[in-house]
């Protein structure tokens, strides 16, 4: 099994406060990985320190086989913020064209990756007109352009429809298996089922690391939210707290 991602006795400070105490997970390639974890448990700083913007404390993370944040993963991570970044006062297809242009790519592959994720219908709207679900998918489809070897994605389906949201998870599945790897952080847990494996963190700490089948095993329950809430209280058959 080759990693894409590699985390080892991560820790890391922000502001004065230890946020991460010594994460040590990995994600294998072509796999869909989920984050999970309360608000403020340090998804979003895990996220920063793979895609190389987070300054560490000590630990490493170390990406598709390099350091996270080396100058060559730049054209092979893609990462979505939860803010969509992606030029209000241009219209999608204008903007899918201008990231495609800074790949060598060409319009029909923009084309594409608007298709991707369902707005060949708005593909003329300006960006700045467009609800934020749309926004956010505007934003997807610019990251995707690229064809990246690992797509980081911070609450990617926030906004969407249950129809658009099946499409999507249906999409980073398709990604997935030829040979993409996914870390897509959320807090819908029919999405986390979705996941090949569950990461969960608690306070800055990882408390799960297996597939949701093993994560509801381990929790002594079917139900996957039930789950979540006995490890993250500390009340499962199995936990590692
Ligand atoms: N710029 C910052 N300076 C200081 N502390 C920060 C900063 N950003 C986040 N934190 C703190 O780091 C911790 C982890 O935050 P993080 O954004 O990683 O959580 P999260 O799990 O992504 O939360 P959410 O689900 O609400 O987005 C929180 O306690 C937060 O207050």
């Amino acid at each position: 099994m080759t990693s894409a991602i590699e985390v080892r006795d991560l820790v890391v400070e922000r502001g004065k406060r230890r946020v991460l105490h010594g994460i040590s997970c990995t994600v294998p390639a072509g796999s869909v990985a989920g984050l999970l974890g309360p608000s403020g448990s340090g998804k979003t700083t895990l996220i920063r320190a793979v895609v190389g913007v987070q300054v560490v404390r000590s630990g490493t993370v170390t990406v598709l086989g390099e350091p996270a944040g080396s100058a060559t993963l730049r054209r092979t991570v893609g990462y979505v913020t939860q803010a969509p970044s992606v030029y209000a006062d241009l219209s999608v297809r204008e903007n899918a064209r201008y990231f495609a242009s800074l790949y060598g790519l060409s319009s029909p592959e923009a084309d594409r990756a608007i298709a991707d994720v369902g707005l060949a219908g708005a593909a003329g709207q300006l960006v700045g007109n467009l609800s934020g679900g749309q926004r956010s998918r505007a934003s997807l489809a610019c990251a995707m352009i690229g064809q990246p070897r690992l797509l980081v994605l911070d609450e990617p389906t926030v906004g969407q429809d249950p129809v658009l949201r099946a499409d999507l998870w249906a999409k980073f599945h398709a990604l997935a298996a030829a040979g993409t790897t996914l870390l897509v952080s959320s807090h819908v847990m029919d999405e986390a089922g979705r996941c090949d494996r569950l990461l969960l963190i608690r306070e800055g700490r990882l408390i799960g690391d297996d597939s949701p089948a093993a994560i509801r095993a381990s929790a002594g329950t079917d139900d996957l939210e039930e789950a979540f809430l006995r490890l993250i209280r500390g009340t499962g058959e199995g936990v590692a707290a």
